[in-house]
């Protein structure tokens, strides 16, 4: 910068100068250095430009890892070939098929219903931003799982509704399978922002689109068992109170479900909430407890594990993933069409909430035990207070109303998926000697 300042200097200042000089070059000398000044003087302009919006952006801390700045990031989409990309994943190839948009497909969740969806030959589009909660390498591996099956993930959020116009543009979606969100109950309180960006702004974003479309689809997502909070009745029935959120996440999650009550009395949407407990399988999240305690446990590092007041124990309907997915396939099979159009609803439209768990809690230090056999290493067991960050002591679910609404029903204990779930582990992470991060 200090030698285009110096070049700035070198400019003669009075014009007399320039009528001395003699020399053929003159010309051109003077219309390079004129050129050479203006460069430099909108090369400040601009440079100023960044600086002041650069100060001014609400957070100065350009960590790409902070998912709270996630609506900064840009994604590339569009053009022709991307658009046969979309239609081609998206095409139903099954007698009765449906075509479903799965957001945070590259997840836990949304990988397996998106690849039991294409099996039998719905039409499925993903869509993820691949943000960086977790590993984001695992998503990019289920990503390639995915697409050996044909389905397409598209990069972008759920915040950015021109991507998602552009989405119902190019496909009729009848179905979207809503999975994308921030999830964890624990890191609420270190990024409460991204939760509200994802499960509130990101939400709302979604059904936007969703009630414009035309057709209008009807969406199926996620909510969590964390909405019953303090709720102390069990097992957790869909008619309990989930007025008293334990946690930022619970509350967003709640929120969620009170946003799909309006868009369905204002626009006809026909919308489906599904209460997951504690999910669990092969291709899990790292940042659940059951993930981690697996890598530290094969690393001889100790675990901690939570106990409520007076050694109360703390315990988890732990669900099964192929159990969820079936749960999600029937919800999405079972919903009715939108009644809205251009906008506008034309009639009453369906909205339901179902528990879907496994109805049978086990204490988190039986859970230990399991994995100390699967592994046949010892834990070394670090017991702890529950920490009061929005942990609840126990859940369990009633899942009858799931159980008659669509034929609901968990077939896999603890034992057999934790079983699935280390023979995946010690598999994906080569033996267990690549830790997972
Ligand atoms: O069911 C749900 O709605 C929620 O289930 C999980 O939340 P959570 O049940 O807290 O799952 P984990 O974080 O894996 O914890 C499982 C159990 O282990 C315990 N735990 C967790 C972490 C730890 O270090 N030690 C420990 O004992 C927790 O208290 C809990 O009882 C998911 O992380 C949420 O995204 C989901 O919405």
């Amino acid at each position: 910068m200090s030698k285009q300042m110096s070049h700035l200097d070198d400019i003669p200042s009075t014009p007399g100068k320039f009528k001395m000089e003699k020399s053929p070059f003159v010309h051109n000398r003077l219309r390079w250095h004129s050129s050479l000044a203006k460069l430099t003087f909108w090369s400040f302009i601009f440079l100023g430009l960044i600086l002041i919006f650069f100060f001014r952006s609400p957070s100065s801390n350009p960590l790409p890892q902070d998912p709270s700045r996630r609506s900064l990031r840009t994604y590339n989409w569009g053009g022709p070939a991307w658009e046969k990309r979309v239609r081609s994943s998206a095409r139903v190839r099954s007698h009765n098929g449906i075509s479903v948009l799965v957001t945070g497909a590259a997840g836990f969740v949304g990988t397996h219903v998106s690849a039991a969806l294409k099996r039998r030959g719905d039409g499925v589009l993903g869509l993820d931003n691949f943000n960086d909660y977790y590993d984001p390498s695992l998503k990019r591996a289920r990503q390639a799982l995915l697409e050996r099956s044909g389905v397409f993930i598209v990069e972008g959020d759920i915040n950015d509704s021109a991507l998602l116009r552009k989405l119902f543009e190019v496909v009729a979606f009848t179905h979207v399978m809503h999975l994308a969100a921030q999830a964890g109950v624990r890191y609420a309180m270190e990024n409460p922002g991204s939760y509200v960006h994802s499960n509130i702004a990101g939400l709302v974003s979604l059904l936007e689109v969703c009630k414009s479309a035309n057709p209008q689809p009807a969406i199926v997502w996620a909510s969590s068992s964390s909405v019953y909070g303090l709720n102390t009745k069990v097992p957790f029935s869909e008619k309990d109170r989930t007025d008293q959120p334990a946690s930022l996440y619970a509350a967003t999650k709640k929120a969620g479900e009170e946003i799909a009550h309006t868009y369905n009395h204002i626009y006809g949407l026909s919308l489906t909430g599904l209460r997951f407990f504690t999910v669990y399988g092969p291709w899990g999240r790292p940042d659940m407890a059951y993930f981690f305690f697996t890598r530290d446990i094969l690393k001889g590092k100790s675990i901690p594990i939570f106990e409520a007041a007076n050694h109360g124990t703390v315990a988890r309907d732990f669900t099964y993933i192929d159990d969820i997915v079936k749960g999600c396939l029937a919800a999405l099979d079972t919903a009715e069409k939108s009644t809205g159009s251009g906008g506008k609803k034309k009639g009453p439209a369906q909205l339901r909430v179902y528990n879907l768990g496994n109805t049978s809690p086990v204490p988190v230090s039986d859970l230990v035990s399991i994995l100390e056999r699967l592994l046949k290493v010892n834990a070394k067991r670090d017991i702890m207070k529950l920490p009061r960050n929005g942990d609840v002591q126990f859940t369990h679910a009633n899942i009858s109303l799931a159980q008659r609404e669509f034929g609901y029903k968990p077939s896999t204990d603890l034992q057999t998926g934790l079983k699935k779930f280390v023979r995946w582990y010690l598999s994906y992470y080569n033996g267990g000697k690549k830790a997972a991060g």
